[in-house]
């Protein structure tokens, strides 16, 4: 069964992420951009480092190939934002990216772009899913790969120059030039690492790199930049002195950051960073989009400058549909995914990367300096997030509790509102919230909660760990 979640569709290697049902999402793909009349310009792939990515691409490039549509092929690992950059300056109605991002090396998984490089949404992903119930897997039929190729029916790409120059021609280089930054990157295993070091040594840092052989099972640790993923990172750029350490997850949509002082980073605070630096250092002007488990500080950040901050439901596709709509300059969330506009529709953790250097050399302050100016100005809130594990009958139980009989439990403070846009969140009097949602990339509970207090946001959880009876 091939289900859409979050992020595309993932699945366990050798459960469902098999041979034969790549072949059957390939099969739907083809059949869906047949009946959309869209089969001209072929379809784009890339993959990222993962066990079978590479195999998995060309499997289902036979399939596209067998169809009569074409399909070009990045001829290495590559980050998910380069193929997404690479499919809006081609006009390509459809991409697809072999990747399970940031889940557990036991998975892997597709990522299915639309025009303009965005991630499919819902209704693009219902419709795949109608179309992979109409396939007759016996009927698939994929043209030898050689054969493909030499028939003009599969074409190998290397777009990497095109993607970094973009980057390299909107940063100030120039800013960084001057400034001689220590950098330590984190590739965490994945695929970041030519790219990221290519713009930071054109702009003339001091990089170093750990963690950048080819390993599919990612050291045995998550690839997924977190406080307790990027220990090591921590501690390079302690030992280095370095400015910043920088982290993407596996496929590099996602950034992790470490400060000058060794500290990590939340992406919530990175992405205030950010939109800090564009409006006051940069006088840019516009809203900002955040989803509904990402800080509120955001939204302070912005009604300071006169500006709006929006909510949507977790997803980048909701993230860039609003950026859209709104003309935002900033969108992201709080697994650290963000984009600014003008550059590509999804997440970038390549391009985030090379802003945050840009701001440190532009400002002439030191990440944690810049961070601090942001506390003294706007405060503090305190943050709680906790990922709980569930078997599937305790999964229905807390489901029906909480969205079908939308019980909730006696809360220590003041209830505004309750939204059930995504999950449950509740708004409180003080400015502070909590949200209780099912992941929909990982068998996981979220629960992230902020307030204006410190142990405020913890007392908030318990409450809500007791009424669920989550351990
Ligand atoms: O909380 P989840 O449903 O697992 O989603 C966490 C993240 O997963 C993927 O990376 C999506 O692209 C993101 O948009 C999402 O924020």
């Amino acid at each position: 069964m091939i289900k859409f979640g979050t992020g595309g569709w993932r699945a366990i290697i050798g459960e469902e992420f098999t041979k034969a049902n790549i072949q059957v999402l390939a099969k739907a793909m083809a059949d869906k951009m047949k009946a959309e009349g869209v089969c001209d310009d072929g379809i784009v792939f890339g993959y990222d480092r993962r066990f079978l990515s590479k195999e998995a691409m060309r499997w289902a490039a036979e399939v596209f190939a067998k169809e009569g549509i074409k399909a070009s092929l990045i001829n290495r690992s590559s980050p998910t934002p380069l193929i997404m950059y690479y499919c809006m300056v081609h006009g390509f109605h459809y991409g697809m990216m072999i990747t399970a991002s940031h889940n557990p090396a036991i998975y892997n998984g597709i990522k299915v772009f639309t025009y303009g490089g965005r991630d499919a949404d819902e209704l693009q992903t219902a419709d795949i899913e109608k179309y992979i119930e109409k396939v007759n897997a016996d009927e698939i039929c994929p043209m030898e790969y050689d054969a493909a190729l030499a028939a003009g029916l599969i074409e190998e790409i290397n777009p990497l120059n095109e993607y970094l120059d973009n980057i390299i021609n909107t940063v100030d280089m120039q800013a960084i030039r001057n400034r001689g930054l220590r950098v330590v990157l984190d590739p965490m295993y994945g695929v970041s690492e030519t790219s990221l070091k290519t713009i930071l040594l054109t702009a003339r840092c001091d990089v170093s790199t750990i963690h950048e052989r080819h390993d599919t099972l990612f050291g045995g640790k998550l690839p997924s930049p977190s406080a307790q993923t990027l220990r090591s990172l921590q501690n390079s750029v302690l030992d280095k002195k370095a400015d910043i350490g920088i982290a993407t997850d596996g496929d590099a949509d996602r950034i992790g950051i470490i400060d000058d002082t060794g500290k990590f980073l939340h992406p919530n605070d990175i992405l205030v960073l950010l939109y800090y630096y564009l409006l006051k250092y940069k006088c840019w002007k516009g809203p900002a989009v955040r989803n509904l488990a990402t800080t509120h500080m955001l939204d302070r950040v912005a009604e300071s400058f006169g500006e709006t901050c929006y909510e949507v439901p977790v997803g980048f596709k909701h993230i860039s549909a609003k950026m859209n709509e709104k003309d935002a300059i900033i969108g992201g969330e709080s697994s650290g995914g963000l984009t600014v506009k003008g550059h590509i529709n999804g997440k970038d953790g390549i391009y985030a990367a090379a802003l945050l250097v840009e701001m440190i050399c532009v400002t002439g302050k030191k990440l944690s300096e810049i961070a601090k100016e942001i506390e003294d100005e706007y405060g503090t809130i305190y943050l709680e997030e906790k990922d709980y594990k569930f078997s599937q009958e305790r999964k229905e139980d807390i489901y029906h509790t909480l969205m079908i009989e939308r019980q909730l439990p006696h809360l220590p403070f003041d209830v505004e509102k309750v939204s059930y846009l995504d999950g449950c969140k509740v708004y409180f009097e003080n400015g502070g919230w909590i949200i209780i949602r099912f992941s929909g990339t990982e068998p996981l509970l979220r629960i992230f909660c902020e307030m204006p207090k410190a142990g405020q946001a913890r007392l908030v959880c318990e409450v809500v760990e007791d009424f669920l009876q989550l351990q």
